[in-house]
């Protein structure tokens, strides 16, 4: 058997972006730059190390979620969201993919804690704070790879930091996804993040697939401390499809529970989103999206979710808009 050392998947060493050893480094700077321009370019998918987020939070994180969607159903519906309706963009709290999706999971979904949008468990304790803290430390650290993007793709220094300046959108969710049957392993089927970039921590379950460029599904293995970092749908519409959202799926394994913790640095509702000048006009390529506002997409995919549709071509991707 081949050993699950998730080889397969670029890693890009951040720590030249921390203060301590090597923060001046400008050559290791470098190279990690270029491995995430190579790797947005080829598949959008990567690994960081060194991220910033501490391994014992990651674990702590995924440990105390396990608690928490290991309690019985009774107690987890008590966070399901309000019917009425609320200020969040999406409906907080904990779900479970309706029964007619071919998603087999169950998710807890928060949104920015300073917000005060979110719907909490009371147990186990701990999971709270934890998420708290994880939601802080990926957004820092969304931030840092938003900049890091930004000069991978050329764009003026600060670009995408101020186009993208408002954290009100972004989202965490914890998933658990149930154990394979004999006849069906389909834990998230095929898909494009929707929003800018997409960072996953998971446990050793494993399942966690992306699109490679020759079109074969390569695994993102767990690797311990480490954290998969994918390109979003707004990455590739502004930069008229020179970056690549990252195609990717999970794949249940027979006998276990997967549990992850997935944040979504993401984009406001009302920003505009478009091929920038800078990958079209200004190098005489013609764009290849319409320019459409955020919020219409998002609710365009949440419908895909809630009401999924019967023929697989009517499911909103990031397609609808291409010209
Ligand atoms: O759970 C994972 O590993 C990935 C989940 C995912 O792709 C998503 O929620 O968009
Ligand atoms: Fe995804």
């Amino acid at each position: 058997m081949a050993a699950s050392n998730g080889g397969a998947l670029p890693v890009v060493d951040l720590a030249p972006f921390f203060a301590g050893d090597g923060a001046h480094d400008n050559s290791a700077r470098a190279r990690a730059i270029e491995a995430v321009r190579q790797a947005g370019q080829a598949t959008g998918f990567f690994r960081a190390v060194n991220h910033g987020v501490p391994r014992e939070l990651m674990a702590r994180a995924l440990e105390l979620s396990a608690a928490f969607f290991a309690l019985p159903d009774e107690e987890k519906a008590k966070v399901r969201p309000a019917e009425a309706s609320s200020n969040a963009p999406l409906p907080v709290g904990y779900a479970r993919q309706p029964a007619h999706s071919a998603d087999k999971n169950e998710y807890l979904l928060l949104f920015n804690p300073k917000l005060l949008l979110n719907k909490y468990p009371a147990e186990p304790a701990g999971l709270r704070g934890a998420l708290e803290e994880c939601f802080a430390k990926l957004t820092d650290l969304g931030l840092l790879m938003q900049d890091i993007l930004n000069e991978c793709m050329g764009l003026p220094p600060g670009f995408l930091a101020e186009y993208n300046s408002d954290r009100g959108f972004d989202f965490l969710t914890a998933l658990r996804y149930f154990p394979a049957t004999t006849d069906e392993n389909n834990g998230s089927s095929a898909h494009e993040d929707a929003n800018c970039i997409t960072f996953v921590l998971q446990d050793d379950v494993g399942g966690l697939e992306v699109r490679g460029v020759d079109g074969r599904w390569v695994p993102a293995e767990p690797v311990e401390g480490s954290i998969v970092v994918n390109v979003g749908d707004v990455l590739q519409v502004l930069s008229n499809k020179k970056f690549k959202s990252a195609t990717h799926r999970v794949v249940r394994r027979p006998e276990a529970h997967r549990h992850s913790i997935v944040f979504f640095l993401n984009l406001h509702g009302d920003k505009w989103v478009e091929p920038l000048p800078e990958f079209a006009g200004d190098v005489g390529e013609p764009p290849r999206y319409r320019g459409f506002r955020y919020n219409e997409y998002m609710q365009l995919r949440m419908r895909n979710k809630t009401h999924p549709p019967s023929r697989p071509e009517d499911v909103v991707h990031i397609t609808y808009y291409e010209i």
